[in-house]
């Protein structure tokens, strides 16, 4: 239900819990939409004076030559139309400013949910519902301005027309009052749609839409595997059955348009068929007679355009719902309450178990882990075994369904996003930055960054001498995600963005994929030396990193995770049962278990523990 409290049927008040977000952002515009709904009265008044005009120059005016009242009449009725302008401009412009309002009220509610949602319940929606769901607010937005909310108020024009009607042409008031009726029926039995809650139409034109995003942002797959046929045919199979759907919608609304026409002519026909006989009878005058079949089509018009108006009336119950569906989930916790002393960064996971769906196995089953601070951790395991679940658990991403995952003596689940952040950092899989320049990407996990620390976690990562090459350097513009430039540099420049947080834990999933040899080996060097001041977690498929770690750890892919020398999980999970010993070492890997590779120039940096800040 979308109207706001006042105009709401009082039965619907207190128990519509589907609305009930929204109504948060109608409430704000309250005042806006009672001061419209308010004008409705005197304009509906108003709207009526050119019947009676009409109705006083035939019987005043042409009939006992009165060119006195005639003066005073038009003086009268113009004075009444500047006004009806008047009163009418203020009632748009009040619904104009309520629309506004309700549309910001949405969108930032809708903004903020979208940002305060757990990592889980966005990963269920696709990204470009998100985008429809921005558009389902002009959609709301549009009620308040278009016809629907037009016609609404100009109901009581309606009332007022018919008892004018009943005042000065009352033998034809049953006709009147007859088609009124037709008209209502009509009305109630065109609004399927609303009755029914939804448009066919616009869920396919949703589909559609979502299917062409996801076309665009796979259009490197698509050209590479030749999947153009394929996909064609699909996206063509989805708009035939849009268009079918809209054509047909559109027929039935074209008939119902003719036929609505064709009763407001039969309309006219049968009050001055009445009429004449009554004026023959001398039951009434001629006046009344024209005035009556103005005052019909003012009686009828505002619920002839109210049934024109279903379909956006339920467009906007749709899309109303599918918002206030995503406003009433929960969000991420607001925070601690007290600002903590900085931990240590010993991070553990007590009987943690977590499964993505009730019918899928659990990817972790009731497991326990201490991780010590300042140390270096692998994470190993075949594909699909849950490494990078079980990173998105340390760092909070994910909420365990049972269990504690702690930092220090901290549960996560009391600390809001910013506050997880602040300690632990990040680098996911897929890297992706916002539009921007090199030097804006790095500073926005962190704005009050330096550009000396800038520069500094650059060269900690290896990605200073790439952009300094380029001409534009750090102010270098990247677009859709950074794709100009190469997987690897994105990959440095991400790994800068979450050093410069300054974080007590640092995790990273897979942050040796895309880079070359040498890169990977400086990767690791500095792995090491930030992991004599903060707990490093990796998630890897390289022997070298994980040679050159602490600990590792194996997630089986049956639940549970068993910690490991770096030695034992060389021989377990790379085939080399003997990397440590004197036999050949690992890729990147220069003496036993651990690598001592340092750049010379980066070593200062490294040597303080990674400290950019
Ligand atoms: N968002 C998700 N929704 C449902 N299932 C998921 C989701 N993400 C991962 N999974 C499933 O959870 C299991 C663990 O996935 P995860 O990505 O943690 O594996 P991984 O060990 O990191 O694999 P890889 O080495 O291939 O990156 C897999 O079976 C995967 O299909």
């Amino acid at each position: 239900m979308l109207l706001p409290l006042r105009m709401r049927p009082a039965s619907l008040r207190g128990q519509d819990h589907l609305g009930v977000f929204l109504l948060d952002s109608f409430s704000q515009a309250r005042g806006k939409i009672g001061r419209a709904a308010w004008l409705s009265t005197p304009i509906g008044l108003l709207a009526l004076l050119p019947s009676v005009f009409t109705l006083e120059v035939f019987d005043r005016v042409i009939f006992r030559q009165g060119y006195s009242t005639l003066i005073a009449l038009l003086a009268g009725v113009m004075v009444a139309l500047i006004l009806e302008w008047f009163l009418r401009s203020r009632r748009s412009s009040s619904l104009r400013d309520a629309g506004a309002v309700i549309d910001w009220g949405i969108s930032s509610t809708l903004l903020d949910k979208m940002m305060n949602q757990p990592l889980r319940s966005l990963e269920e929606r696709p990204a470009a519902s998100w985008v429809a769901l921005f558009r389902d607010v002009g959609t709301v937005r549009a009620l308040m301005t278009g016809p629907v909310i037009q016609s609404l108020f100009d109901l009581p024009l309606a009332v007022f027309a018919v008892v004018i009607v009943g005042l000065v042409a009352l033998p034809v008031l049953p006709v009147v009052l007859g088609m009124v009726c037709v008209f209502a029926a009509m009305a109630w039995w065109w609004a399927d749609e609303v009755k029914q809650g939804k448009v066919a139409e616009l869920q396919q034109a949703r589909s559609l839409d979502m299917f062409t995003a996801e076309m665009c942002r796979a259009r490197e797959s698509v050209k590479a595997l030749a999947q153009q046929e394929a996909v064609t045919a699909q996206w063509k199979a989805s708009y035939e059955s849009w268009l079918a759907e809209s054509y047909s919608r559109g027929g039935q609304m074209e008939k119902s348009k003719e036929l609505s026409h064709s009763l407001l002519i039969a309309s006219s026909i049968a009050i001055t068929a009445t009429g004449a006989l009554a004026v023959v009878n001398q039951w009434m005058s001629i006046g009344g007679l024209i005035a009556a079949n103005m005052l019909a089509i003012k009686a009828i018009s505002p619920i002839a355009n109210l049934a024109g108006s279903w379909r956006q009336l339920a467009q906007a119950i749709e899309a109303g719902r599918r918002l206030n569906r995503v406003l009433a989930q929960t969000s991420e916790t607001s925070g601690a309450g007290v600002s903590l002393p900085r931990p240590k960064g010993e991070m553990s996971m007590e009987e943690v178990s977590f499964r993505f769906d009730e019918q899928s196995e659990p990817v972790f089953n009731k497991v326990s882990l201490k991780l010590g601070a300042a140390r270096f951790y692998t994470v190993v395991g075949k594909n699909g075994a849950g490494k990078s679940t079980l990173l998105k658990l340390l760092t909070g991403l994910y909420r365990p369904d049972e269990g504690q995952v702690m930092i220090d003596e901290y549960d996560l689940q009391q600390f809001s996003r910013m506050e997880t952040a602040a300690w632990i950092s990040t680098l996911s899989q897929n890297v992706y930055f916002l539009d921007g320049t090199i030097a804006d990407q790095l500073r926005r996990g962190s704005s009050d960054v330096t550009d000396e620390q800038i520069v500094k976690a650059c060269k900690l990562t290896g990605a200073h001498a790439f952009i300094s090459r380029l001409p534009k350097g750090y102010a270098t513009v990247m677009r859709e995600g950074g794709r100009a430039l190469s997987a690897g540099v994105r990959r440095k420049i991400a790994l800068a963005q979450v050093m410069l947080r300054n974080p007590v834990v640092l995790i990273l999933d897979e942050p040796t994929n895309d880079l070359d040899h040498a890169s990977e080996l400086q990767l690791i060097a500095s792995l090491r030396m930030i992991a004599k001041l903060r707990t490093v977690i990796v998630v890897t498929h390289s022997a070298g990193m994980v040679a050159s770690s602490d600990v590792a750890l194996a997630v089986s892919g049956e639940g549970d995770i068993q910690e490991m020398t770096p030695v034992q999980a060389l021989g377990v999970y790379f085939n080399r049962p003997n990397a440590g010993s004197s036999s050949p070492a690992p890729d990147g890997v220069k003496q036993g278990p651990h690598l001592t590779v340092v750049e010379p120039r980066l070593a200062s940096v490294a040597a303080a523990g990674g400290d950019v800040r």
